[in-house]
């Protein structure tokens, strides 16, 4: 993992962050004549994305280092490295203020364009935001498990993973499980967690639950989680641009947008709307048994697909 040392940065929501240091891992090596793919993260992941999305990023894989250099960036308000000087409230982050911060990353990297930016769900927001801040400079896009503005019924979600939070210590795991009822589905628990023996207690589904509720608070802050939910629900590309129509209509990257047919937190209707509005996209759509999450798990699909719409 490397650092770079950007000072101070005012927010979108005007608020002086100081000593902000924006942390990031370079796969494949950085020069001139390599072209450049970048990797956004979502929500809980980091810039080391060979560890969060495996089997894709690395020699002789769907994002090949031999022929790329391929970039990802610890998103502001993550506790995986991004870092800004602490305040007595944090500060309210929006995705826009994380795209400012890959584009002062890529300044500092001397990177002229970006031949592919990629993400999935909280990562694919910052994909759209950086492709109408700067058209020019993304090349290809490719978005999945994400939407052009967040929708209430996320942000009652992200409002539901906050007043668990609110509760103290603990609070973090009660958030997560709220959470994975979002990116898994009635099937998903079905499948993996149905117990087959007769019992009155000790369910595998609420062992799961709280294993994942443990899971998170062992590697993650609460504060960071709030200010990511935070962000999350400030999403909207169309805000200060007229309308989100007005807003997708401004990408000119050749777009690829793919929805996940059980994913109940960006149901397929919102890629569908994304690619709808997006003069150069084009719409997929993946089946998966792991809801929203499937972003992460179905790499073979995801790649079958880039392959077909990117002569990667
Ligand atoms: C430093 C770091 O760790 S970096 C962060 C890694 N995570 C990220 O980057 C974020 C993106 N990744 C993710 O959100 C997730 O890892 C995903 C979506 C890719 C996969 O989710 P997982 O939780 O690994 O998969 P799954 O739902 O199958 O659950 C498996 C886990 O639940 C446990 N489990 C499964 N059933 C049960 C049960 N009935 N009771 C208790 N535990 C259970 C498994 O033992 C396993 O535990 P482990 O992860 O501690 O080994
Ligand atoms: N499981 C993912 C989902 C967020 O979209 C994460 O924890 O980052």
């Amino acid at each position: 993992m490397y650092k770079f040392s950007l000072g101070n940065f005012i927010s979108e929501s005007n608020q002086l962050l100081e000593n902000v240091e924006i942390a990031y891992h370079i796969f494949g090596e950085l020069a001139p004549e390599k072209k450049v793919i970048w990797v956004c993260h979502a929500l809980t992941a980091n810039s080391d994305a060979q560890d969060w999305w495996p089997n894709f990023i690395g020699e002789n894989l769907t994002l090949e280092t031999e022929k790329y250099t391929i970039v990802c960036a610890n998103i502001l308000g993550s506790c995986y490295g991004t870092s800004f000087q602490k305040q007595e409230k944090l500060p309210l982050i929006t995705i826009r203020d994380m795209v400012k911060l890959h584009q002062e990353l890529a300044k500092f990297l001397q990177i002229s364009e970006i031949e592919l930016l990629l993400g999935g769900s909280l990562g694919g927001m910052q994909c759209l935001e950086w492709a109408i801040a700067e058209p020019d400079f993304i090349k290809k896009l490719f978005v999945i498990a994400t939407n052009a503005k967040h929708s209430a019924w996320g942000i009652a979600f992200n409002e539901a993973q906050r007043m668990a939070l609110e509760l103290g210590k603990n609070g973090i795991d009660a958030a997560r499980a709220i959470a994975m009822l979002s990116y898994r589905n009635y099937a998903t628990f079905e499948a993996t967690q149905t117990d087959e023996e007769e019992k009155l207690e000790n369910y595998k589904a609420a062992s799961y639950q709280r294993h994942q509720g443990e899971k998170l608070r062992k590697r993650f802050s609460k504060e960071s989680y709030f200010m990511l939910s935070k962000a999350m629900d400030s999403h909207h590309l169309g805000r200060g641009r007229n309308s989100v129509e007005n807003a997708l209509s401004q990408i000119t990257a050749e777009t690829l947008v793919i929805g996940i047919d059980s994913d109940i937190l960006f149901p397929v209707s919102e890629q569908k709307f994304i690619a709808g509005h997006i003069k150069n996209a084009k719409l997929e759509v993946i089946s998966s048994l792991y809801g929203h999450d499937g972003f992460l798990i179905e790499t073979e699909k995801i790649s079958t697909l880039l392959k077909k719409h990117f002569n990667l």
